[in-house]
């Protein structure tokens, strides 16, 4: 049980995030805070926060956890604002998509050194749809939160981290942030990009919009991902680009390779090829 947790971005994330621990009675008082009033005041009415506030240093006064939920290229700008204004107990958070690029926001913030209480975290939940509408009250029950604590971080803020992730009824793990990274750039950024680029590609076809009045399933699962907020996913790009250029690279290879069984009709090569990627998936996805 915490007395105040705030909350930057009470959109699909952190809305979700104020649901499940207002279920739990985890708070006394979530306040969230924006630059969106009017996201705010439905924030309000539709009871996911207590009260809010457009000054974000009055948002952080006597905070136990304050969570950034925005979009990551929005975390630096606030975390400049709000470090001065801190409590000494107040442990900070994200729950942004990519960690490397929010540690050195947070490092710069507080003049070059991380300080223990601050804690990286990104839940591994989420959905195409974004803001405070789409927010729900079990978005977290049995996913992953990843936290990537590094050398600096005090592990009592480590451990109230996790028990409010717990308490929304995730998993916590803690991963190195290179590999944090790394990884999230293959699962999660990669299937991402290719889904825009894929309906982007199927938008210039001769026969114009006519192409997607002949579309099953499989255009709507694989290009589900391309309804999601295009800033976020902006900003992922940009601040986890070394990684994702890298599986960028990787999958262009496999494409091509591919690509080349297919012209030269090597029926073989092309069946080895979907059968070893269905047994993956196959053992991984259950349904
Ligand atoms: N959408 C998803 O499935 C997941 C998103 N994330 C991460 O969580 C974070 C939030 O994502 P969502 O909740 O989906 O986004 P969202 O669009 O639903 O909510 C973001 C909120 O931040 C506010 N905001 C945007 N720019 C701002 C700024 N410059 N200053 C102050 N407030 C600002 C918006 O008004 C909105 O309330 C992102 O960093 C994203 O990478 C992590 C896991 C899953
Ligand atoms: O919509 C989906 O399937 C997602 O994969 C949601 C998601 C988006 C970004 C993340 O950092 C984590 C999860």
């Amino acid at each position: 049980m915490i007395k105040k947790l705030t909350i930057f971005g009470v959109g699909l994330i952190g809305g979700s995030l104020a649901l499940s621990l207002k279920k739990a009675s985890y708070c006394e008082q979530i306040v969230g805070c924006s630059r969106s009033e009017a996201h705010l005041q439905r924030a309000v009415e539709l009871g996911v926060i207590d009260d809010y506030t457009l000054d974000p240093v009055a948002a952080v006064e006597g905070a136990d956890i304050v969570l950034l939920a925005v979009p990551i290229r929005a975390i630096p700008p606030i975390l400049k604002t709000i470090v001065p204004h801190l409590g000494a107990n107040t442990i900070v958070t994200d729950a942004g998509s990519a960690k490397g690029s929010v540690l050195a926001a947070a490092k710069e913030a507080y003049d070059g050194v991380l300080p223990p209480n601050f804690v990286a975290g990104h839940p591994i939940a989420g959905r195409e749809k974004s803001s405070v509408e789409a927010a729900i009250d079990d978005l977290y029950v049995d996913h992953k939160v990843i936290l990537t604590p590094t050398s600096e971080t005090s592990s009592e803020a480590v451990l109230k981290i996790k028990e409010m992730w717990q308490i929304t009824g995730a998993t916590v793990e803690t991963l190195a942030v290179k590999q944090h990274d790394d990884v999230l750039a293959a699962t999660s950024h990669l299937p991402h990009v290719l889904a825009y680029s894929f309906v982007n590609t199927l938008s210039k076809s001769e026969y114009g919009d006519a192409v997607f009045d002949y579309t099953a399933g499989g255009f709507a699962s694989f290009s589900r991902t391309a309804s999601s907020d295009p800033v976020m996913w902006r900003d992922i790009c940009l601040d986890n680009k070394t990684a994702i250029l890298s599986v960028l690279d990787n999958f262009q290879k496999d494409l091509t390779e591919l690509r080349n069984t297919i012209q030269n009709e090597d029926a073989d090569e092309i069946e080895q090829l979907f059968a070893k990627a269905k047994a993956t998936r196959d053992s991984i996805i259950k349904s």
